[in-house]
C-alpha cells in the first residue's frame, strides 16, 4: 500500500489543509470499516478533493467520522484546530458541512422546514433560510412541497442548500452524483467549482471517476478502509484506482484479505 502525502501538493492548496484526518478508525460492532492507522488525508482550501473507492471501501465512514456523525477514533483537524472531541453540531457551527449519502432529508417536511431545522441547529436567522431557498430555482418554485415528492436532483439541491446554510469552509459530499442525470451532476459540479474558487475546501466521494476527474484538483484512492494512494493529481487517479481494484480482485481470487484491514 502506498503511503500518503508522497506527492507534491497541487498549486490550488494555498498553505495549510482546511481539513485533515489522521489515524481515523471506525468500526461497527466487530467489523472495521475504516482504519487510517499511520495515514492522513487532507483537504486544502480552494479546491475539490476526490475520494475514490468501491462500494464498501469506507468512504461514508470516513466523511461521517470527519463530520462527527459516526463515532470514530483518531484526529480530525479543522483549520488546524483539533475538533476530534466535538459533536457534529459543534463541527457544523465551526465551519464543516456534510451532504450525506442518501441526502437524509425529512421527507414529510417542506423544503423550507428542512432548511429551518438546520438553521435552528446552527442558530441562523430566517434570512439564511430565504437565501437557501433562493440558491436553486427548483427550491424556490417548490418551497411548499414536501421534500419526499421532489425529484432526485431537487432533493440533492435541497441537501446541498441545507449544507451551505452556515457558509461552511469545509464541505463534505458523499456520492453527490449517484442516480442523478448527467446534466444535473454538471450543474452541481459547476456550483462546487464556484465554491472552491471562493476558498471552500470540498471533499467529494465517488465509486467511479468518470465525469468527475476533469472537475477535481486532486484525489485519494481508498481500499478496504485504508488510503491506497494519494494525494494524486487527477491524471494519475484513474490508473491508481484501476491498480487498486486489480489488487482487491487478486486478493479475493486468492482467498486472502478479502475483508477489511484489521
Ligand atoms: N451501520 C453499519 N453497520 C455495520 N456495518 C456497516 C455500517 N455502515 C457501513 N458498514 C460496513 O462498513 C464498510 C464500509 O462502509 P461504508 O459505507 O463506509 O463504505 P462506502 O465506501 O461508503 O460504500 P458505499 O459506496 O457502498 O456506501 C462496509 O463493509 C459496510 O458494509
Amino acid at each position: 500500500m502506498a503511503t500518503t502525502e508522497t506527492t507534491p501538493e497541487t498549486p490550488s492548496e494555498n498553505g495549510r489543509a482546511a481539513l485533515e484526518v489522521r489515524d481515523l478508525r471506525v468500526g461497527y460492532g466487530k467489523a472495521v470499516a475504516l482504519n487510517l492507522a499511520g495515514q492522513a488525508l487532507t483537504v486544502p482550501a480552494g479546491g475539490v478533493t476526490l475520494l475514490l473507492g468501491a462500494n464498501g471501501a469506507g468512504k461514508s465512514s470516513l466523511v461521517n467520522a470527519a463530520y462527527g456523525a459516526v463515532r470514530g477514533t483518531g484526529v480530525v483537524l479543522l483549520d488546524g484546530a483539533d475538533v476530534s472531541a466535538a459533536s457534529a453540531v459543534e463541527r457544523a457551527r465551526r465551519g464543516m458541512a456534510l451532504v450525506p449519502q442518501g441526502r437524509q432529508l425529512f421527507p414529510r417536511m417542506t423544503v423550507r422546514e428542512n432548511l429551518q431545522v438546520m438553521a435552528e441547529l446552527l442558530g441562523l436567522p430566517d434570512e439564511a433560510v430565504d437565501r437557501g431557498i433562493e440558491r436553486f430555482e427548483p427550491l424556490r418554485r417548490g418551497v411548499r412541497k414536501s421534500a419526499g415528492v421532489l425529484s432526485g436532483g431537487e432533493q440533492q439541491m435541497l441537501a446541498i442548500s441545507r449544507a451551505l446554510l452556515g457558509e461552511p469552509r469545509v464541505l463534505l459530499l458523499d456520492e453527490l452524483s449517484t442516480g442523478l442525470a448527467p446534466v444535473i451532476v454538471g450543474e452541481l459540479l459547476d456550483l462546487l467549482t464556484g465554491l472552491a474558487e471562493d476558498g471552500v475546501a470540498a471533499l467529494l466521494t465517488s465509486p467511479t471517476s468518470t465525469r468527475l476527474l476533469r472537475r477535481v484538483d486532486r484525489g485519494y484512492v481508498l481500499v478496504r478502509g485504508g488510503v491506497h494512494a494519494g494525494p494524486l493529481a487527477p491524471d494519475d487517479l484513474d490508473a491508481a484506482y484501476a491498480e487498486a481494484l486489480g489488487s482487491v480482485r487478486r486478493d479475493v481470487r486468492d482467498g486472502s484479505a478479502a475483508g477489511h484491514r484489521a
